[in-house]
């Protein structure tokens, strides 16, 4: 069968097909800058003879639009993968928020769909753009059954003591404010890939996803004790434009003093803030370039995102209550040699050695980069939440 996985965002989609049980990739894309004119399309065909790219800028007003280029692509009567959309027999949704309501992967109905949107105001950056992209593929693949994965279902197992902030009992129970923690299906995905290179169902795992959004999880035996971002996804670990941890009082501060609406601290924590903040700049290629020239600003940022990371790795090894490895995996944590040099400095007390050579290595796929006689090991496993969710939306159909 096809599955179809959509990853809409607020201007985004990315998607990818695969050919399942082969699990075989057929295609997979980016459309970026949806509701501008100049809107474009990646998209790369995975052929065996010889994988292509085409990119192709646009006026694309709406989600739909992005969506219909993306069907008329995958069926093209020469570069196609597809004869026709109805091909498609499972779309696959990254849904962010899933509320205490949605513990595992679940199908599309009416009623999940109104629970997505009563879930608007927890995720109001992601749900709105998920809910539109699965309004969306019904539209454009009525005959597929569609299935909603969410980030936040890998963290459902948290336990109390982990998953509540300390404020008065109601804000929980009537308007459900805990940790929820996001980026569950990336955490899942290279735990569960480390822990059956580490021949280890049962391992201590910290695995931290370093992307534009960045998280740390804490896994033990499959399931997740602690996680850094919380009711939404800001807390924790500084990111590319958002804060990480931070103190409400700024916040009161900023709205009590210096007059800031709601709307411009939203600005500043969600898309101001996190590296961009710091340096100026929220991609880590550029940061890196900027400190090769002896930048102080992108000196002082690196440092400071490493050394958050740092501390969680204590805080979780403290949670674990011991430590088997440490994962780096999505665009900074897999690329970024200087993050996770940084980031595991000092920390030969828990047992955990780089070896900065194989660190500088920049080959594909799973590989260890921890001394050979590091207690700790540390890996860098390549994430990849479209395959995650494309098997989770099988399993569920086959039961
Ligand atoms: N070769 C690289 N070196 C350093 N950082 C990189 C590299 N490639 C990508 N990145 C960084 O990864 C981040 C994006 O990661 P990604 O996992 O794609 O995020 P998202 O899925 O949240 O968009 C960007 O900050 C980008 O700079
Ligand atoms: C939940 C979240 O932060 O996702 P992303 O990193 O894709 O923005
Ligand atoms: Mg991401």
């Amino acid at each position: 069968m096809n599955i179809f996985v959509v990853n809409s965002g607020s201007s985004s989609i990315k998607y990818q097909l695969f050919r399942w049980p082969a699990r075989q990739p057929l295609c997979s894309g980016l459309v970026e800058r949806i509701g501008y004119p100049n809107a474009t399309i990646t998209h790369k065909v995975f052929a065996a003879e010889a994988p292509r790219e085409t990119r192709r800028t646009l006026a694309l007003p709406d989600h739909e639009a992005g969506l219909r280029e993306v069907v008329a692509l995958l069926t093209d009567a020469e570069q196609g993968v597809l004869r026709d959309p109805g091909e498609v027999e499972v779309v696959g949704h990254r849904v962010v928020h899933g509320g205490e309501t949605f513990a595992a992967t679940t199908e599309i109905n009416a009623e999940v769909k109104a629970e997505i949107r009563r879930l608007f105001a927890l995720a109001p950056l992601h749900n709105p753009a998920n809910l539109l992209g699965i309004e969306v593929a019904e539209r454009i693949f009525p005959q597929a059954r569609q299935v909603a994965v969410f980030d936040t279902a890998f963290h459902q197992t948290l336990p109390e003591p982990a998953f509540r902030y300390a404020l008065p009992e109601r804000l929980y129970t009537e308007d459900r404010v805990r940790v929820y923690g996001f980026h569950g299906t990336s955490h899942q995905y290279v735990a569960r890939q480390a822990a059956a290179y580490l021949g280890r169902p049962e391992a201590r795992l910290i695995t931290l996803h370093l992307g534009n959004g960045c998280s740390a999880a804490a896994v033990h035996a499959g399931r997740c004790l602690d996680t850094s971002m919380g009711f939404g996804p800001l807390s924790g670990l500084v990111m590319g434009t958002r804060t990480g941890d931070l103190d409400p009082s700024v916040v009161l501060h900023l709205m009590g003093q210096l007059g800031y609406s709601t709307e411009q601290i939203s600005n500043l924590v969600n898309k101001e803030s996190g590296m961009l903040g710091l340096t100026g700049l929220s991609d880590m290629r550029d940061i890196t370039k900027a400190l090769e020239q002896g930048d102080a600003r992108a000196r002082l940022a690196y440092d400071l995102y490493a050394y958050r990371i740092r501390k969680y790795i204590g805080a979780y090894a403290a949670v674990l209550g011991g430590l088997d490895a440490v994962v780096f995996t999505a665009g900074v944590g897999e690329n970024d040699a200087l993050v996770r040099q940084k980031a595991c400095q000092g920390l030969a007390f828990l047992g955990l050695e780089l070896d900065e050579a194989e660190n500088q290595q920049r080959r594909p796929g799973l590989r260890e980069i921890s001394r050979a006689g590091s207690r700790v090991k540390v890996l860098v496993v390549p994430t990849n939440e479209e395959l995650e969710i494309a098997g989770q939306c099988a399993e569920l159909l086959a039961t």
